[in-house]
């Protein structure tokens, strides 16, 4: 597990209850290599944003490690950067000034030239240019979430955290947020965790697509590999021969399997999450057709 860029390594998250505590997630195992980008899908409850809150350092495992880059992460750090479902933008600073406001917590002898220069560069990537100015009070859902995407991507994190990003968006514009967040993480090479609850999403963004069975004492139940080639285009990619493989793997995955999983495999290694590549099922001859039929006698 310590040659992966991320190593979840048998962490655990357990509350005090009545009777006890309430273990939520246990023995979670998981690698992550740099420039993957990565999906975690389970039902609402199981530990997902548990789990992102300890990769961005802003909840402790009651168990176990995070390994990043070789070192134990024991705090936030301007290495792992978290883009939430709301915006959380500076209502006071403007587009420029909010993304300028992170890029000076990073690099903190900069002059604001520079610091202006490197913060114009990812208002333009992500599509604000001409919005610079404008205070989050004047911009509409979606470009509050790309002044987030810019402010994220500005500081250059090891890692980009994503809870449900584009969750809150219309679909027009969740559609073209996705376009873009994967365009510029193939282009950077970003490494990349995000939870989703949409499966098509995952689908369309993931190189990998994380199982996490139901809780209390969740699981990581299968890593899925995305047979879809990385060159993926929005309007094509569901056409894949091999898009409702996935699509159907992880579809009963969430109905059929994630709430029993723990009981019906009760040999499961955590430690060796099976990596599933789902593929398409050959063709069968299940009867003959009606063409090759005789005809029923007129009259
Ligand atoms: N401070 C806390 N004390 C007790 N239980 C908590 C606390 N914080 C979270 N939980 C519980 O931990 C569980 C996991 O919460 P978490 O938000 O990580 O789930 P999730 O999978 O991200 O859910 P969703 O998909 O609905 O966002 C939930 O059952 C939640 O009630």
């Amino acid at each position: 597990m310590t040659d992966h860029f991320i190593s979840i390594e048998s962490i655990a998250k357990r509350y005090p209850a009545p009777k006890g505590l309430t273990t939520i997630f246990e023995n979670l195992w998981l690698g992550v290599n740099r420039g993957e980008f990565v999906c975690v899908i389970g039902h609402s409850g199981c530990g997902k944003t548990t789990v992102l809150n300890i990769l961005a350092g802003l909840d402790a495992p009651t168990e176990g490690a995070v390994i990043v880059d070789g070192q134990a992460i024991e705090g936030p750090s301007l290495d792992r950067a978290v883009i939430f479902q709301g915006h959380s933008l500076l209502p006071w600073r403007t587009v420029l000034g909010n993304v300028a406001y992170a890029v000076t917590s990073k690099w903190r002898k900069w002059s604001s030239a520079e610091v202006n220069k490197h913060a114009q560069k990812f208002i333009d990537l992500v599509g604000l240019t001409g919005s610079e100015h404008k205070r989050p009070s004047e911009l509409s859902g979606g470009m509050k979430q790309r002044v987030g995407i810019a402010r994220a991507l500005s500081i250059e994190p090891k890692i980009l955290l994503m809870d449900e990003p584009f969750s809150a968006l219309d679909a027009l514009t969740r559609g073209t947020l996705q376009d873009e967040v994967r365009r510029i993480c193939q282009e950077t090479g970003q490494t990349v965790f995000m939870i989703t609850h949409d499966v098509d999403e995952a689908i369309y963004l993931a190189d990998k697509i994380v199982l996490m069975t139901n809780g209390p004492g969740a699981v990581l139940a299968e890593i899925v590999e995305n047979p879809l080639p990385k060159e993926r285009n929005r309007t094509e990619f569901h056409k894949h021969p091999l898009y409702y493989a996935v699509r159907n793997h992880i579809i009963d995955f969430l109905i059929a399997r994630s709430r029993t999983f723990t009981k019906e495999t009760p040999d499961f290694d955590p430690r060796q999450v099976p990596l599933i590549r789902p593929g398409a099922v050959e063709p069968q001859v299940v009867a003959a057709s009606d063409a090759a039929k005789p005809r029923a006698a007129n009259g």
